[in-house]
């Protein structure tokens, strides 16, 4: 064993092998002594398929623990040889527990075991790592957790029980676990009675719906906290202190699917475990005024209205219900009129089209962040919102008006609604189907789930925008009329009763994050970084931990 300042060094039995093994200050390094001499020394190492060379960040350990060094304690005959020999010389063992990236940004939980000639060194060993483990404060260790037990396939306790509280104990998290009851039980608890200062943060166990009820209940208590009205169209909203943790078991699952690249439980569990940290825009919806609700992912009026009023009567169908109300809504082909007004997002890096991806570290996130930052320092946000900047304003009679928060990727949908649209830069992408055969609608849909451009349509547009609005033909020069689910359902009523006239009704209803507005005329504005989730983004590609020997 060698010790020097921030360095620990050992030559430790792995399986049947020596290896030496390395702790600085960033990653734990394994090398196989009998394969060393083929590295050249200066070459920037990677972690190697045969086990002979692994590199990795300290910041992805999950946990460390002292084991017991029995022969009999793996039924496998081959691990039985290696471990006699282990109690042979190398009697006392440590095992690590860390990240390892596996196919499609899946995340899993490996172990490795080291075995020692001594005591002395194995207690070393754990207590340093521990000790370096300690040092990352960003990892949460008290957590309180929602789990709807009726989201997706009703499977969401199971997942909770069987994949997930293993990991958060492997890695010594305590949890305050609720079951919900009834829905918006999540949202009211959060809002008005959870204790938050005993938390580092709050995890959902469900879909979007379930993720959406955390946000708000958490946006509420915190513009309580500091005294901002919500009503307030302009208001400078407070963004949320507590990271929030979403464990996929719902039916679309584009929070996590946008946000880690899969949907995944384990990897959600182990991205709350080393405490990742990704920012995301939050839209306000405001009715003449009054606050109606927050939006992160989807605001879809016409199609995607209409699929969730359809499905909604069809939960007891589980994720099933989507496709099935997509492919009815899709027939009915209804249009719908009225005047969409938006204020572009302008001095932007990043456009609608281009061919960037949200990724982990996105620097465009980071770049316009910062300008919202500035504008919010010399107080022109609200300026730059309400008067400054061409309001563009387009009338006409959509299929589908969407706004994407972000991209919106999901398995349905790998690539999203809005491809380069970005989780935190302070826009969101305004998407006009307008009026078209439904031929042509079908090939728009279809190059959701293809390669092709689902923007390079003459039917569609898209903008990057900061704030729109939307009225209705029937509530245009009327903006008092507050039209309300009934007095919809009144105008509706005329044409859905009678398809054979071939008319549209003449209002569909918005869709929020996968719950039903009832207002059809909103105002809607993005804001900058008001959340924060237990993750980092999609990672580019797998990613391998340069590491000299020199430093080693
Ligand atoms: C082969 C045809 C392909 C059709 C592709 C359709 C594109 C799908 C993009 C869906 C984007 C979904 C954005 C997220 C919406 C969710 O907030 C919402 C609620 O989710 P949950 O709480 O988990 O139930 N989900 C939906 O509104 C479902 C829309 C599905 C439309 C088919
Ligand atoms: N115990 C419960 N009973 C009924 N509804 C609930 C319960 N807990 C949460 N909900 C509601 O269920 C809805 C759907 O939840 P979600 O987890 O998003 O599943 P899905 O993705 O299948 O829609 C959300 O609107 C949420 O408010
Ligand atoms: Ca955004």
């Amino acid at each position: 064993m060698e010790k020097q300042t921030g360095l620990l060094l050992s030559h430790l039995l792995l399986k049947n092998s020596v290896f030496e093994v390395t702790l600085n200050c960033s990653h734990l390094v394994w090398k196989d002594l009998a394969t060393k001499k083929k590295q050249t020394s200066n070459s920037i190492h990677h972690t190697f398929k045969d086990g002979s060379f692994k590199c990795i960040p300290v910041s992805e350990i999950i946990a460390v623990q002292e084991t017991e060094v029995d022969a009999g304690s793996k039924d496998d005959g081959k691990w039985q040889k290696m471990s006699l020999k282990a109690n042979e010389s190398y009697p006392f063992g440590f095992t690590v527990s860390y990240v390892e990236r596996a196919s499609r940004h899946c995340w899993r939980c490996a172990d490795v075991t080291f075995h020692c000639p001594n005591g002395t060194l194995c207690l070393q060993w754990v207590q340093t790592i521990q000790e370096r483990l300690a040092l990352l404060t960003n990892r949460p260790k008290s957590l309180l957790v929602y789990i709807n037990p009726y989201g997706g396939k009703r499977q969401g306790k199971r997942i909770y029980e069987k994949r997930v509280a293993p990991l958060f104990s492997r890695a010594s998290i305590s949890t305050h676990v609720i079951v919900t009851e009834y829905a918006n039980h999540a949202r009211d608890h959060l809002r008005t009675t959870a204790d938050l200062d005993k938390y580092d943060g709050v995890v959902c166990v469900g879909g979007d719906g379930m993720f959406s009820e955390i946000v708000h209940g958490l946006m509420a208590r915190t513009q309580m906290e500091f005294g901002v009205d919500p009503n307030f169209p302009n208001a400078k909203l407070m963004p949320c202190q507590l990271r929030i943790g979403v464990i996929p078991a719902g039916s679309t699952d584009c929070i996590c699917y946008a946000t880690m690249g899969t949907n995944d439980p384990v990897t959600s569990s182990l991205h709350i475990i080393i405490g990742d940290s990704q920012p995301m825009d939050i839209c306000t919806v405001h009715h003449n005024n009054t606050f109606l609700r927050y939006s992160v992912s989807l605001l879809g009026y016409g199609f995607y209205g209409d699929v969730l009023t359809d499905s909604e009567r069809k939960r007891w169908m589980g994720p099933a219900r989507y496709d099935i109300s997509g492919f009815k809504t899709f027939l009915t082909h209804h249009h719908y009129e009225g005047t969409v007004s938006f204020l572009p997002a302008t001095n932007i890096l990043g456009t609608p089209r281009d061919k960037t991806r949200c990724t982990a570290g996105c620097y465009i996130c980071q770049h316009n962040s910062q300008i919202h930052s500035v504008k919010k320092l010399e107080n022109k946000e609200d300026e730059d919102i309400s008067d400054s900047g061409e309001w563009k304003v387009i009338r006409g009679k959509f299929l589908a008006i969407n706004a994407a928060n972000m991209s919106c990727a999901c398995p349905r949908s790998p690539k999203g609604l809005s491809p380069a649209a970005h989780l935190a830069d302070g826009t969101a992408d305004l998407i006009l189907v307008r009026k078209c055969s439904r031929f042509n609608f079908l090939r728009h849909l279809l190059r959701h789930a293809n390669k092709d451009d689902q923007f390079d349509l003459t039917f569609v547009e898209v903008h990057r925008v900061k704030q729109f609005r939307f009225t209705p033909r029937h509530c245009e020069g009327d903006s008092e009329l507050n039209l309300t689910e009934s007095g919809k359902r009144l105008f509706s009523h005329i044409c859905k009763d009678h398809p054979a006239c071939g008319c549209s009704p003449a209002y569909s209803n918005w869709n929020c994050d996968g719950e039903i507005l009832p207002h059809a005329a909103i105002d809607v504005r993005v804001h900058c970084q008001l959340i924060k989730l237990f993750a980092r983004g999609i990672e580019e590609q797998p990613i391998f931990e340069s590491f000299h020997t020199s430093a080693v």
